[in-house]
């Protein structure tokens, strides 16, 4: 029987702003407002990396940042003077503007900004091809303390809530962070449970904690996973989600060669461009020579957009994001070529 290929997004990363009003044990990439290397981007260096991402190919422009930086005094002090003058009240009407400017500049947004509120979700889903929220855990972990973005309930609630807007979901679950693998299976089951009500999860993420050399918080209770781990999970996975669901894994935090044949079926976004600023220290792979690797393997690697198929297939993303989705994707939903 034929293989169903292994894909990815060609994709550049834009962190809006590191500042986030979560403190996860884990990250090494948010800073204290007032930390002298905290930014909020300005709208010429998202431009001049859409453009740079734009000739290299891309399709995809992924917005991952801090989660409501503004409930921080000290980043409108800092930063809220340099919203107001481009125009806009806070980061997410900010945001909803460059994912215009990245739709002009021919690349499809992916915002992960954490969690946001049903308004702030249903102004972004129609300039959005797919949006996303790590579920991260159904656990209470002491990685997130001081994190009231990473309370589970308010996590689903927003999965929920996308469900609602009809909008294509990234979710994934972060091992290493404290949790049991019974929590793995419980927050595996909480993610089928809402796909089954809304229809809408186009991936699950399976993301293994990554120390890098960025973390400002005391490690506690954190522990790389190994690929003995990162194995179990895959097969869990596998054998606990409906196989509609893509099983994504990073190709840049575990050698993919040693995984996929347990059952991955793809390779997330992947950036000619830009680095993973989430883990600044682990390079993406070039991407011909993992095709090349993955072909002499036996299997494809073939490029999507940051739309799943066959939700490309089905029209189901966002309104405005509708002429571009229809100019790179070929009849069977992947990228054209
Ligand atoms: O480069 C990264 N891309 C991340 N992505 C992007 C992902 O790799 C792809 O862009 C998606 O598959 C969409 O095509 C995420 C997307 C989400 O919706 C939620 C979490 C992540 C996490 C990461 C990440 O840590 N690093
Ligand atoms: C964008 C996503 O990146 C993940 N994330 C944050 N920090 C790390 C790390 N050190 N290693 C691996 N993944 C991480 C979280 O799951 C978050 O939701
Ligand atoms: N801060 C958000 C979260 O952790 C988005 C990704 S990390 C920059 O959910
Ligand atoms: S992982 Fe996301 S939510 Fe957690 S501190 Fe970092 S930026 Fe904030």
């Amino acid at each position: 029987m034929k293989r169903r290929p292994i894909t990815y997004s060609k994709n550049i990363f834009i962190p809006v702003t590191n500042v986030c009003r979560n403190k996860c044990a884990y990250c090494g990439f948010r800073r204290p407002a007032e930390h002298k290397d905290a930014f909020l981007m300005t709208e010429d260096e998202v431009i001049s990396i859409l453009k740079r991402g734009a000739e290299a190919g891309c399709t995809e422009a992924m917005f991952a940042f801090g989660e409501s930086p503004q409930d921080n005094p000290e980043f409108e002090k800092r930063f809220g003077k340099q919203l107001k003058e481009a125009g806009f009240e806070n980061t997410i009407e900010y945001t909803a503007h460059l994912c215009r400017l990245a739709l002009d500049c021919g690349l499809l947004p992916h915002v992960n900004g954490g969690v946001l509120s049903f308004d702030e979700l249903q102004m972004l889903a129609p300039l959005n091809a797919s949006m996303g929220l790590m579920l991260e855990t159904t656990a209470n972990v002491p990685a997130h303390k001081d994190c009231p973005g990473k309370v589970p309930a308010a996590r689903l609630e927003m999965i929920e809530n996308a469900g609602q807007l009809g909008m294509p979901f990234t979710t994934g679950i972060l091992i290493g962070i404290g949790e049991t693998r019974n929590d793995w299976i419980q927050s595996l089951l909480e993610i089928q449970k809402l796909h089954d009500k809304y229809g809408h999860i186009q991936e699950i993420i399976l993301q293994n904690y990554t120390p890098n050399s960025g973390q400002a918080n005391p490690i506690f209770d954190l522990r790389p996973p190994s690929k003995e781990d990162m194995v179990d999970l895959i097969v869990l996975t596998k054998n606990t989600l409906t196989p509609d669901i893509s099983i994504q894994v990073a190709p840049n935090l575990m050698s993919p060669l040693e995984l996929i044949q347990y059952g991955v079926t793809d390779l997330g976004g992947i950036s000619p461009v830009t680095i993973d600023y989430i883990n600044p220290e682990s390079a993406w792979p070039e991407i011909e020579g993992l095709t090349n690797l993955l072909n002499s393997k036996g299997y494809e690697f073939k490029e999507r957009l940051p739309v799943h198929p066959q939700f490309v297939k089905k029209g189901r993303y966002g309104s405005e994001t509708k002429e571009l989705i229809e100019k790179l994707a070929d009849a069977d939903g992947y990228r054209k070529i």
